[in-house]
């Protein structure tokens, strides 16, 4: 939602998606979502720059491994940056800008077989959640959207917002994103 706000062009063009897919002020059904690949391609570039759980959870190494020049040893806790991984110029094209349109017309999931873009873990750990978790996801952050018109609390500008985050276990914003509704 930060992001969309911070961002007044893609949340123009969400919007004008879903008028169009779904009527002004309607609610967002699941049947909907596979209408709806910009709301699609802003979760997925949310979860490139901002995966809620940065590391994952940390793995144990079973055995003695090789890994591009590195050596593992056997019980090494191993922590897998996946907010680094989503940072990567090297697979991302300007890796700071919020632009969903580069998952328009893409393959890329958030299953865990596209390892450039893994909020959810992958393998045999994978989140047994993400089903459930990537449905509500368009249904809230839609329902939001097509629901009210939004103005930024004291009037600030979307420049001005403060977009740090605050690492831990799981990552949030450092100062909660304050929003106002209006009712359309
Ligand atoms: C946007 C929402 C969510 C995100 C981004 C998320 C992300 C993650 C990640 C990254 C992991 C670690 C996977 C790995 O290390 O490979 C994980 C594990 C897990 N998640 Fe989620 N999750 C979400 C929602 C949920 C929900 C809704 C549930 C339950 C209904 C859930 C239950 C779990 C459980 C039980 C594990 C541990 C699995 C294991 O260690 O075997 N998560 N999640």
């Amino acid at each position: 939602m930060a992001e969309v706000l911070q961002n007044p062009h893609v949340l123009l063009k969400v919007k004008k998606e879903l008028d169009q897919v779904i009527g002004k002020g309607k609610p967002i059904e699941e049947s909907d979502i596979n209408s709806l690949p910009y709301l699609q391609a802003i979760i997925k570039e949310t979860f490139r720059m901002h995966p809620a759980v940065p590391l994952l959870l940390p793995r144990r190494a079973g055995s003695n491994t090789d890994l591009c020049g590195f050596h593992v040893p056997e019980g090494s806790q191993v922590l897998v940056n996946a907010w680094a991984i989503g940072r990567d110029s090297s697979i991302w094209e300007n890796p700071s800008s919020f632009m969903p349109e580069r998952f328009l017309g893409s393959e890329i999931d958030v299953k865990g077989r596209d390892f450039g873009l893994i909020p959810f873990g992958a393998g045999r750990r994978i989140c047994p959640g993400l089903p459930l978790a990537n449905r509500m996801l368009y249904l809230m952050l839609g329902s939001l959207i097509n629901s009210f018109d939004w103005k930024l609390e004291g009037g600030i500008s979307p420049k001005e917002m403060n977009m740090e985050e605050k690492f831990g276990l799981t990552v949030q914003m450092a100062e909660p994103l304050q929003a106002i509704p209006v009712v359309i």
